[in-house]
């Protein structure tokens, strides 16, 4: 049982124009975050967006604090927000259990000491997604389910667009500091998320893609809206989005995906549009 981390430095974007394929897989993509008994996590200097996964098969995981934290433990200053994308399991707070089905969340504040993952199948163990940012206040643990969501669904089957927006940690369902998380379901048939694509200045952003069928992929778009570049990802591969960068995707089948962010402010809103016509 392992604790892994890695640390990724943020880059000027116009350095970026300049990296080679090999280049722009090293600084932003996520390769294996889901590994049988480890919690493995990247340490983003993007906002300090830390992107995670546990994955309890054996027995139970501990969320270690990691050295760059500088912290007595993890949730010291930061808070933490989970999503369950493997079979069902359980999160433990300070003692206190929290039962997580498939694509349930779980929201931890601040100020929590000791975090646990269980399995409750070890055939089917669960896969703890997470993101956590730094925070100033300690706000409540909620568990989020789908029906408790803000729920939006967008786009059209003419435009291969067509999905489902769950919000799951937003701040019309759960308090926050930073941490927005939320999932985005394709419909059949439509490939296209977050098209019409966008930027956000103010905050960063990190996509975990799951649900890929076998022998399908995922093509995913960044950088500045003018200047793009795309990076082929597999199922449950994510991927950072500086604030600078559009973070929009087309699959090779429909899929799912989560999405996270933290930054200057909690308004899921606040997006600078950039319609398909002036993406260069
Ligand atoms: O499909 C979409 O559109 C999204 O899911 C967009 C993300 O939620 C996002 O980028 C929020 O800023
Ligand atoms: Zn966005």
């Amino acid at each position: 049982m392992a604790t892994n981390y890695e640390l990724r430095h943020a880059a000027h974007p116009n350095d970026v124009k300049n990296y080679d394929t090999k280049k722009i897989r090293e600084h932003f993509l996520i390769e294996k975050l889901f590994e049988n008994d480890n919690v493995n996590m990247v340490y983003s200097l993007y906002d300090r967006v830390i992107a995670g996964g546990a994955v309890p098969a054996s027995g139970k995981l501990t969320l270690e604090t990691i050295d760059p934290l500088k912290a007595n433990y993890f949730l010291e200053r930061r808070e933490i927000g989970f999503i369950n994308v493997g079979g069902a399991g359980k999160i433990t707070v300070d003692g206190t259990v929290y039962e997580l089905d498939y694509k349930e969340a779980l929201y931890v504040g601040r100020g929590n000491k000791e975090i646990t993952f269980e399995s409750n199948d070890k055939q089917k163990p669960a896969y703890f997604y997470f993101n956590s940012a730094p925070a100033h206040v300690n706000f409540p643990t909620k568990k989020i389910t789908k029906n408790e969501a803000e729920i939006v669904n967008l786009g059209t089957p003419e435009t291969c667009n067509a999905r489902t927006i769950n919000k799951l940690i937003v701040n019309s369902v759960v308090q926050t500091c930073q941490i927005q998380m939320g999932m985005t379901e394709l419909k059949t048939g439509s490939v296209w998320n977050t098209m019409p694509s966008h930027t956000h200045d103010r905050r960063m952003e990190v996509y975990l893609y799951f649900e890929v069928p076998e022998n399908q992929a995922i093509c995913h778009f960044m950088g500045e809206p003018q200047e793009t570049r795309h990076v082929w990802m597999k199922n449950y591969q994510a991927i950072i989005s500086p604030n600078w960068s559009i973070h929009s995707g087309a699959g090779t089948a429909a899929y799912t995906f989560i999405w996270g962010m933290g930054g200057e402010n909690l308004d899921y809103g606040d997006m600078d549009v950039v319609q398909p016509g002036d993406l260069k």
